[in-house]
């Protein structure tokens, strides 16, 4: 009898036959141009039932993003903004003790990729707003998520870091029996657009352009305005989202302990973000790679 693995893996290729295809990143899955964009082999078949399954909720929130933009770091804000009016400290805040990719997880990989099969145990257990990350480019969410009132808050990032960011963090991950890939390989395959989820030029575009035709729909970020002035981008994330900050909350200084617990220095330092496995195979110290210099 098969494994469940490989039963899976042969879902994937019946379901993928006819599409182009190329290789990953520095991995020993495939990538296949479906609508348009470059899906994982690994997360196709969760992609396909998200599209076809997910019934958004007009309060749900997604975090998009194309790979290596800041996800991580968006996820952390809007979670912790959209639930600050229920805690009453940020001491004992879920993030000290969570990665923010177990809080807010991907539609694509929802407990281990396996979308449809444990959709209704894990999405029955989330409390509401429910917060969610996504990949997965705009023309291509569900229906329901497009249509529905739910907020999409996109994160973007200039190319040369994104693509820096991209070739480290593969690199990093790859299986042991796979070569690493060269700075030039990897840029090539990047200016062909050929990495997971990409092109990133139309990820970027598709959210881009929903953001200009429904403003409130589509908050469109960038990584470097957030660097350069978070204060501010974190009240404006929290009155797109409807949860603006009180008076009483900014005079406490909320939004500034919130700053501090989804920084960059506070989340790398974290035990839960040092050690251990997401997703059973990547180490979460690899979502923050460098030591950053304070801004302002
Ligand atoms: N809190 C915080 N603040 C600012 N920047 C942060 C933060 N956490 C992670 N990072 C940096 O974000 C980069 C990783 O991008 P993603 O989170 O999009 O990666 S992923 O797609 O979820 O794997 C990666 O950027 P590079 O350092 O340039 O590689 C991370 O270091």
């Amino acid at each position: 009898m098969a494994s469940i693995g490989a039963q899976q893996a042969n879902d994937e290729d019946k379901l993928g036959v006819s599409l182009r295809r190329e290789n990953a990143w520095a991995d020993t899955y495939h990538l296949y141009l479906f609508e348009n964009f470059w899906c994982p082999s690994i997360h196709f078949q969760a992609v396909n039932n998200f599209q076809k399954e997910f019934q958004a909720k007009e309060s749900d929130v997604v975090v998009a993003s194309f790979p290596k933009l800041g996800t991580i770091w968006l996820k952390a804000l809007t979670f912790v903004i959209v639930n600050h009016q229920s805690f009453s400290s940020l001491e004992d805040h879920l993030l000290l003790t969570s990665n923010p990719h177990e809080l807010v997880p991907f539609f694509e990989f929802i407990i281990g990729g396996n979308y449809i099969h444990n959709q209704n145990l894990h999405l029955s257990t989330m409390t509401e707003p429910r917060v969610f990350g996504t990949h997965t480019p705009f023309p291509s969410l569900p229906k329901s998520i497009k249509e529905s009132n739910c907020k999409i808050v996109y994160i973007c990032r200039n190319p040369f870091d994104n693509f820096v960011s991209a070739w480290n963090y593969f690199n990093k991950i790859k299986p042991v029996i796979v070569s690493e890939l060269t700075l030039e390989e990897a840029f090539e395959m990047y200016c062909n657009g050929i990495m997971d989820y990409g092109p990133w030029w139309s990820d970027m575009l598709g959210y881009w352009e929903e953001n200009m035709v429904r403003p409130n729909k589509v908050l469109f970020l960038k990584y470097d305005d957030l660097k350069g002035d978070i204060n501010q981008h974190v009240k404006i994330i929290a009155k797109f989202l409807d949860c603006p900050f009180s008076e009483e909350e900014e005079s406490n200084e909320m939004i500034e302990s919130i700053i501090k617990l989804c920084s960059f220095e506070k989340m790398k330092d974290l035990e839960v973000n040092k050690s251990g496995m997401y997703k059973g195979s990547i180490e979460k110290k690899n979502f923050f790679r460098k030591e950053r210099l304070e801004i302002g």
